[in-house]
């Protein structure tokens, strides 16, 4: 392998004869004069004589190519493989061409490539184009990772790709971008595991029921790490909710205004004017309500219940109670507060204030990641609470560490969120944004991080796409989202053109802490997601499970007349635990019958099902 060609201090073209040059690989080119630098293979291309077209449209020039005779290649007869190499540092001068090129050694190399210990980082994946170091590569980072590969597992053959999560001090935040099975969901994964395993108390926002870590992935029985004690799942409304009585004002008015569309001034107005201190769920919405209905029956309507003769003294008081309320808060428009009571109501409805958020604090006080689990809605809407409620603690905690002050202990954590651009969108308000760019901009001086994955790069609010100092690309198909990250990462024009075809698993890693930008394919991940079952062979399963209950109660009425198929339904619909109805049963029995499970004997008097030929016994 050797230089060819104009070089600059940034890029050098490298031919080879013999050798087929293998994107993102590094390699050292032996120039003494600037101490031998290396870099890595953007682009390559291999040509042969019988196929000549676009060599002088493609990576190589007329230069390229007038070197590569001089030194004595035949561009007629041989198969000449180029690949351009971009140098990791600009060299002061351009590299002598001609000069030999070589693969490294992992020594050479390591610091470019090993930013953290394997103990204390993040394993990821395995960095692409380093297998030619799988000898040299030091014992401790040998093994250390499965790759998934066209299906089937193979073990690490190059240099683990570790995140050192002590880094995100500097370099706080994650992003993980990539289109619909690209692989986004799968290295969300794998993120979680490392999380999990490094005790680091992790907050999951799942909205697609999938992060549960109890089933091992196939063929990696002997290696997985048993997650149950690392994790604990909560379902809003279940485990989980608001604890109303805590809510300042203005945190009711932040909830109300995720409960629905954005909050008109006036339904804010109403709920600053009803909203008292310590008030409880119950206490705030009665208030609601009852004004609601004293606005309905208003003075006059009130004043004529109370000349009800039958009335009892409760319910004069409380017809009192209402004329109050009328007269403290009559001016306020009825439309808002059926809004906000409307609101209320459908917070209430979601569980919302069943619970606190006890579990959560505790769970992250024990260094586990916590996956709450709750529709998109409501989701948004607990999230804003609990967020803002955890990052308003670990805040105090640390001001009142700086100012000697005593404070319960509330450890760092990281907030994790998919379809983190319905969290925080860009151009339009949405009440977990403001939390969410908070955190973005002043998360690192309280320990407090994101790791926000998202289809949508372009959708993102900016402010917090470009706090985001560690970006995972993956294949990106959309040309506007290739824009988007082209913009906010360090991709190269070159690596732009290959997102649209990257292979699912195999992502960008774009790193201030690198410095430049690595391509890794994720590991594979050690437990697989509760839904991995295609929904087609789960339903073959339903059907074949429901058939076979089906013909155990049959069985028990056999033969069946169609004259009584009353009761034959009641049976089948108690033993099963089905609604069907006459005509449904009539249909099935055909259905069994065509199929051989029942044989079917019709008589001048009735329809006879009975035992078919393939029916077990
Ligand atoms: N690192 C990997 N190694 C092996 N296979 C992978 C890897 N990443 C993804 N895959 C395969 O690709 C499939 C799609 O990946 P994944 O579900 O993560 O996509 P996604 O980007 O999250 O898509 P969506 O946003 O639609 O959920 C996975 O089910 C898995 O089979």
């Amino acid at each position: 392998m050797q230089v060819v060609g104009v070089t600059t201090q940034q890029e050098v073209y490298i031919a080879s004869r013999e050798r087929k040059f293998h994107i993102n690989e590094i390699l050292v080119i032996e120039d003494p004069a600037l101490d031998n630098p290396r870099g890595e293979v953007v682009e390559t291309l291999s040509y042969n004589r019988l196929i000549p077209m676009g060599l002088d449209k493609s990576l190589v020039d007329a230069q390229v190519i007038q070197t590569l005779e001089q030194i004595g290649y035949d561009i007629e007869s041989d198969e000449v493989n180029l690949a351009k190499l971009r140098l990791y540092e600009e060299a002061p001068h351009p590299v002598r061409t001609g000069c030999p090129v070589r693969l490294p050694s992992f020594h050479e190399v390591r610091h470019l490539l090993v930013k953290a210990s394997p103990d204390d980082g993040m394993m990821l994946g395995e960095i692409r184009g380093t297998e030619s170091m799988a000898n040299t590569i030091d014992e401790d980072l040998k093994d250390r990772v499965v790759i998934m590969e066209r299906g089937e597992l193979r073990p690490q053959r190059g240099v683990p790709f570790i995140f050192d999560i002590k880094s995100m001090q500097q370099y706080p935040h994650v992003g993980i971008f990539g289109g619909s099975g690209s692989g986004k969901s799968f290295g969300l994964r794998v993120m979680l595991e490392e999380l999990m395993q490094l005790h680091i108390p992790t907050l999951v926002f799942d909205p697609h029921f999938e992060m549960d870590f109890r089933e091992t992935a196939s063929g990696l029985e002997e290696r997985a790490p048993d997650f149950r004690d690392l994790f604990t799942s909560v379902q809003i409304g279940k485990e989980v909710g608001i604890s109303f009585s805590d809510l300042s004002t203005r945190d009711v008015v932040a909830l109300l205004g995720a409960a629905g569309g954005q909050l008109s001034e006036s339904m804010v107005n109403v709920i600053q004017m009803l909203h008292r201190r310590r008030d409880n769920f119950t206490s705030f919405s009665d208030r609601v309500s009852n004004l609601v209905q004293a606005l309905d029956e208003g003075k006059q309507g009130l004043e004529k219940q109370l000349k009800n003769p039958d009335l009892t003294p409760v319910d004069v008081q409380r017809i009192q109670d209402l004329k109050q309320l009328l007269q403290q808060y009559g001016s306020l428009p009825s439309s808002s507060v059926k809004g906000v009571h409307w609101r209320l109501q459908r917070l209430e409805k979601a569980g919302l204030f069943q619970q606190d958020i006890r579990a959560i604090e505790r769970g992250l006080e024990q260094g586990r990641l916590v996956v709450v689990q709750g529709s998109a809605w409501v989701l948004q809407v607990f999230a804003t609470y609990v967020i803002g409620t955890l990052y308003r603690k670990r805040r105090e905690y640390k001001d009142a560490q700086m100012n000697g002050e005593e404070e319960h202990y509330f450890p760092p954590f990281v907030v994790v969120t998919d379809e983190a651009h319905n969290f925080a969108p860009k151009a339009l308000e949405s009440p977990a944004k403001a939390i969410l760019k908070e955190i973005a901009q002043e998360g690192r001086k309280y320990g407090v991080f994101l790791f926000l994955a998202t289809q949508r790069p372009t959708l993102l609010d900016e402010t917090i796409t470009a706090q985001l100092n560690t970006k995972f690309v993956f294949r990106t198909v959309r040309a506007t989202d290739i824009a988007t990250l082209r913009e906010e990462t360090d991709l190269t024009a070159e690596e732009g053109k290959r997102l649209p075809y990257l292979r699912s698993g195999d992502t960008f890693v774009s790193s201030a802490a690198y410095g430049r930008t690595i391509f890794i394919r994720i590991r594979s991940a050690y437990t697989k997601s509760p839904h991995l079952t295609n929904p087609f062979d789960e339903l073959k399963r339903f059907s074949e499970q429901q058939d076979e209950k089906l013909l155990d109660t049959l069985l028990k009425t056999l033969p069946i007349f169609d004259t009584d198929l009353i009761q034959v339904l009641k049976q089948v619909n108690r033993e099963c635990g089905l609604g069907w109805d006459l005509n449904r049963l009539k249909e099935e029995l055909e259905r069994m019958a065509r199929s051989g499970k029942l044989t079917k004997h019709e008589t001048p008097f009735a329809v006879r099902y009975d035992r078919g030929k393939n029916m077990k016994v």
